[in-house]
């Protein structure tokens, strides 16, 4: 069922509310059930129906729940030909990483936070310690 595959030009005749596909991150995404219930209101969703939606959708900064809520909704992969339009800034092929990239960097972030703080307090200890050392 997930594995089917669509066409640019089969995605875009899903296009209505009832009848509503679009492509994230090269996966076919059938969000009919979903239109009333986005919190970002039917529009957005109707205004890309039937298209390739990455980055209408990675722009919002969707949350791990949003991203939960669209894997529900995946029918198929997205089968490119030549003449598609292209996925705009998010890149094409690798969907897994793409969405744990930001996590990532997030990740790499902290950890220099933690390392330079604690840098820091041993150096602050160190000078407290010679400190001491010279009063004695
Ligand atoms: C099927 C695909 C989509 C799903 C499952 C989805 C899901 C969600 C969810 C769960 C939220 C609540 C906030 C969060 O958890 O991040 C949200 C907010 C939002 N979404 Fe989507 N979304 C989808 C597609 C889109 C698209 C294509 C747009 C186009 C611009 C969009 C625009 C927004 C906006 C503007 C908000 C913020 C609403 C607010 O906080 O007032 N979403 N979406």
């Amino acid at each position: 069922m997930a594995t089917k595959e669509f066409t640019y030009s089969d995605v875009s005749e899903h296009a209505t509310k009832k009848d509503l596909y679009m492509v994230v991150h090269d996966k076919v995404y059938n969000c009919s059930s979903f239109v009333d219930e986005h919190p970002g209101g039917e529009e957005v969703l109707l205004d890309v129906g039937g298209q390739d939606a990455t980055e209408a959708f990675e722009d919002v900064g969707h949350s791990d729940e949003a991203r939960e809520i669209l894997e529900g909704l995946l029918v198929g992969n997205l089968k490119r030909q030549d003449g598609d339009p292209k996925p705009k800034s998010y890149g094409s092929t690798n969907t897994s990483t793409a969405t744990s990239t930001d996590g990532a960097t997030a990740g790499v972030g902290l950890y220099a936070v933690v390392l330079i703080g604690g840098a820091l307090a041993f150096a602050a200890y160190q000078y407290l310690q010679s400190q001491q050392q010279s009063t004695q």
